[in-house]
């Protein structure tokens, strides 16, 4: 697998002074594509952060992003963002919600119908494609909010805490869904959480960030093979993972303290 983002000795702060914040000292890490990485940490340890300026959305007090061997500068269409709070437009319809990134890029309309039916299949919303998102389930939000991401054909899904205000069985639904979507097409994924069980279902590699100034912790390849279900997380190499993980936060935590 080659390189697609590579994070080289970046660093960011923000405000001055009394207020300066480190967020995130000297971060690197390289991405490979097609790799589904999870971002893992305590609040404030700057998982977003990082998140952001892979997007383009904020920018590096020092150091440098890559992506596909060139800087990033602002918004890259390859790179797809899906966030925690349901970011639908609430006055238009699903496939309207998932025709707009390609409305704006003046793709023809056949050609936007036929890929806004494709991926209302491919997401199971095909009978909601009229519906507006208040309708919806927050679960389903979420999977219309994932279509407007895949709709734009990304090389890359940035996704921040994406279930993290879902019900814990909505979230179990949606953890398999993005498995199942991901075994059909191996995009690169980087995710952000702060739980263990959803990093260890999702990853092929968990990068655990410690806090004040975040930083690179541990990179922890997850030899699970694929399909994963939900089940498999009662297997011993789960349980010997989730140990491991929880040991790491846990000290941390208390060495922050
Ligand atoms: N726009 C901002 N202005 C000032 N400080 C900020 C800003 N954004 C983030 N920070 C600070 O940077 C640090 C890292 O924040 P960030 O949101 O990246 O952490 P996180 O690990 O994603 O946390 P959480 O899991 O709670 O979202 C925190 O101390 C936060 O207060």
């Amino acid at each position: 697998m080659s390189d697609i983002i590579g994070i080289h000795r970046v660093t960011k702060t923000f405000g001055d002074g009394k207020s300066r914040v480190t967020a995130l000292e000297d971060v690197s890490l390289t991405i490979r594509d097609g790799e589904f990485v999870v971002f893992l940490g305590p609040s404030g340890c700057g998982k977003s952060t990082l998140l952001r300026m892979i997007a383009g959305l904020s920018t590096l007090s020092a150091g440098n992003i890559f992506i596909d061997g060139r800087p990033v500068d602002g918004r890259d269409p390859s790179v797809g963002m899906v966030f925690q709070s349901y970011t639908s437009f609430p006055w238009l319809t699903v496939e309207d919600n998932i025709a707009f990134g390609l409305n704006l890029a003046r793709t023809d309309r056949h050609t936007c119908r036929e890929k806004v039916s494709r991926i209302l299949e491919r997401v199971s919303l095909t009978k909601f494609a009229a519906s507006y998102p208040s309708q919806l389930s927050g679960g389903m939000q979420q999977r219309v909010a994932i279509a407007r991401a895949l709709a734009m054909e990304p090389k890359i899904l940035l996704m921040d805490e994406p279930f993290g205000a879902l019900d814990a069985l909505t979230r179990v639904e949606m953890q398999t869904f993005l498995l199942d979507l991901r075994s059909q097409d191996r995009k690169t994924v980087v995710f952000v959480t702060h739980d263990i069980d959803e990093a260890m279902l999702l990853a092929d590699r968990i990068v655990v960030f410690s806090p004040h100034p975040g930083r690179v912790a541990e990179i922890i390849e997850v030899d699970i093979p694929h399909p994963r279900t939900i089940e498999q997380t009662e297997r011993p190499d789960f349980t010997q993972l989730r140990h491991r993980l929880r040991h790491l936060l846990f000290s941390m935590a208390k060495s922050a303290a």
